[in-house]
């Protein structure tokens, strides 16, 4: 191998900022704790940067983006299909919002599921949600995120992580950055990818992982920093563009040969 094969070639979208230019590192040079923080270092940056173009965006822009999104969602046919999925309920600005989604899946008879941060241990878990009304007795937790509480009147509601026999066909994943390699970049913390991992490792299929972005937050392929533990998107929905992993094109753009 050439001595100093760059491990990461980050940051050639224009726009982004020159710190790019000190992580382009050597692999060979390298220990994996190091490539690890490095990339951590990477992340950061790259997170800075979107959130940044983010902040700039107009309400409108955002509710423009989440109509063209949403219209692209509905006509998935794993999304028609789906029986039980997972959708996020959108933070007040920088993400798309999911609501007429969300309609949607409640109003077609789907088994909705969505982001509940346990706080015990700091790990995400899936609850299940019943109708508009339910969300509307949501409180907003941190980040102004309306989270479920634990329990449906009298009843404990359905937990995706406890209850074993309960699968999940879809999940509808937020994030601050993707690229059209179908890379995704969250917050931060963790909570999608290792949400994926415990639930996998509990011996369910993988369920479909659909990314919604806005436009600004589409990068070209490789731009986001990924290592062993970061989960592919099969589907990326943005506004202007949408990418499919190309063994499930075919069935997922409704095409037949
Ligand atoms: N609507 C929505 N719900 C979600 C997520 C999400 O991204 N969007 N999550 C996805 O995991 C989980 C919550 N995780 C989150 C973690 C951090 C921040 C956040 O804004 N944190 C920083 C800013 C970090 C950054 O630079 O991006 C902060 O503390 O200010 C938001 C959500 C579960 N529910
Ligand atoms: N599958 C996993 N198993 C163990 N630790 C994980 C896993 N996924 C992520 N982590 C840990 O979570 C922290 C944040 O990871 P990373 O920066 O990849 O999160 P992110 O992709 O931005 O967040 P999210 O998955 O919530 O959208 C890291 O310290 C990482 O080690």
């Amino acid at each position: 191998m050439e001595k100093y094969m760059p491990a990461l070639v980050v940051g050639r979208e224009r726009g982004l900022p020159s710190v790019w230019a000190i992580y382009i590192i050597a692999e060979t040079a390298m220990s994996s704790t190091h490539l690890q923080a490095a990339v951590k270092l990477q992340k950061k940056a790259l997170r800075n940067a979107i959130s940044h173009r983010l902040r700039q965006l107009s309400p409108q822009s955002i509710n423009e983006q989440s109509q063209a999104i949403t219209e692209r969602i509905l006509s998935l046919p794993s999304f028609k299909s789906c029986r039980s999925i997972s959708c996020y309920l959108s933070m007040p600005s920088a993400e798309a919002t999911t609501d007429a989604v969300i309609h949607e899946i409640l109003s077609s008879g789907k088994k909705l599921y969505v982001p509940k941060i346990k706080t015990a241990d700091g790990t995400m878990d899936f609850l299940r949600v019943y109708s508009a009304d339910d969300i509307a007795s949501f409180l907003s937790g941190k980040w102004g995120i309306r989270e479920p509480g634990e329990l449906w009147g009298e009843q404990r509601r359905e937990s995706i992580l406890t209850s074993p026999s309960e699968t999940l066909d879809m999940i509808l994943l937020p994030g601050v950055a993707f690229d059209r390699g179908l890379s995704r970049l969250g917050h931060g913390k963790g909570y999608y990818d290792r949400f994926i991992s415990a639930y996998t490792s509990s011996g369910r299929s993988k369920p479909l992982l659909v990314g919604i972005g806005l436009n600004e937050q589409l990068l070209d392929m490789n731009q986001v920093p990924v290592v062993d533990h970061d989960w592919c998107l099969d589907v990326l929905v943005t506004p202007r563009e949408m990418i499919v992993r190309e063994d499930l094109a075919d069935e997922q753009t409704g095409d037949s040969k």
